[in-house]
């Protein structure tokens, strides 16, 4: 028995994933392809995807916004658990990833409830905004550039509805958050976004040590 969250080897990482695991051989196939790009490790870890499509159907979300596609496992975890009429907006840079990620969405059947957008996020969250569509998110997963998580934070908190969620990815950010030697610009970011959130009265808030840490903050 322990009244702390435990920390995983190896083996219990694996025993972990043994019990919780349920990937659909889409996800896995994607999972693998991604695997041989040399940034594959951008990508969510499986069971951080299960979890946020729990969330997803748990809080009934329709129309959902992401913050950095990559080769688009997250974004397809969530386009599979919103409902036929669902819409995702999901927001990137990078062609030359979003290609491999329309690939997939497409066979999963699930590219006409997703919009993606090729532009800075930062511009795409203000045009959402300028457009009316504040108050409107059920759910904002936000996992791109560190460098304007703070920016993304503000306008994600503008666009969410009431009880809807911001998820963040990376909080611990491979644990350096938690080293006072740990003084790059990057980690100081997170570091000071993690410090902010926690003090925020206008969310609810928890952190699940899943992945590389993930805040979900709900919007009061
Ligand atoms: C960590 S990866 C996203 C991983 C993805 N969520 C997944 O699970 O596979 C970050 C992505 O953010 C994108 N990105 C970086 N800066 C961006 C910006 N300013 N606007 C939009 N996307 C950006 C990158 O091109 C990259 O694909």
């Amino acid at each position: 028995m322990a009244n702390q969250t435990l920390g995983l080897d190896r083996q219990f990482y694996s025993y972990y994933q043994s019990i919780c695991l349920r990937e659909s051989p889409i996800l896995a196939q994607l999972r693998q392809e991604t695997a041989s790009q040399p940034l594959a490790v951008m990508q969510i870890a499986p069971e951080q995807g299960q979890f946020m499509a729990f969330l997803v159907q748990a809080i009934g979300a329709k129309k959902a916004l992401e913050i950095g596609v990559f080769t688009g496992y997250s974004a397809l975890v969530v386009a599979l658990a919103l409902p036929p009429q669902g819409k995702l907006i999901a927001c990137d840079l990078r062609e030359e990833y979003t290609s491999i990620a329309r690939r997939y969405w497409q066979q999963a059947g699930v590219a006409d409830k997703i919009d993606l957008r090729i532009a800075p996020a930062l511009e795409t969250l203000d045009q959402l905004i300028a457009g009316g569509e504040s108050n409107s998110f059920d759910f904002v997963f936000i996992d791109a550039d560190k460098s304007n998580y703070d920016c993304y934070y503000e306008q994600a908190l503008q666009l969410v509805r009431s009880g809807g969620i911001i998820a963040i990815d990376n909080v611990f950010w491979s644990g350096r958050v938690a080293t006072a030697d740990s003084n790059d610009n990057r980690t100081k970011i997170i570091r000071s976004l993690n410090a902010k959130i926690q003090q925020d009265e206008r969310v609810n808030i928890s952190i699940i040590p899943i992945g590389d840490g993930l805040t979900l903050a709900m919007k009061k």
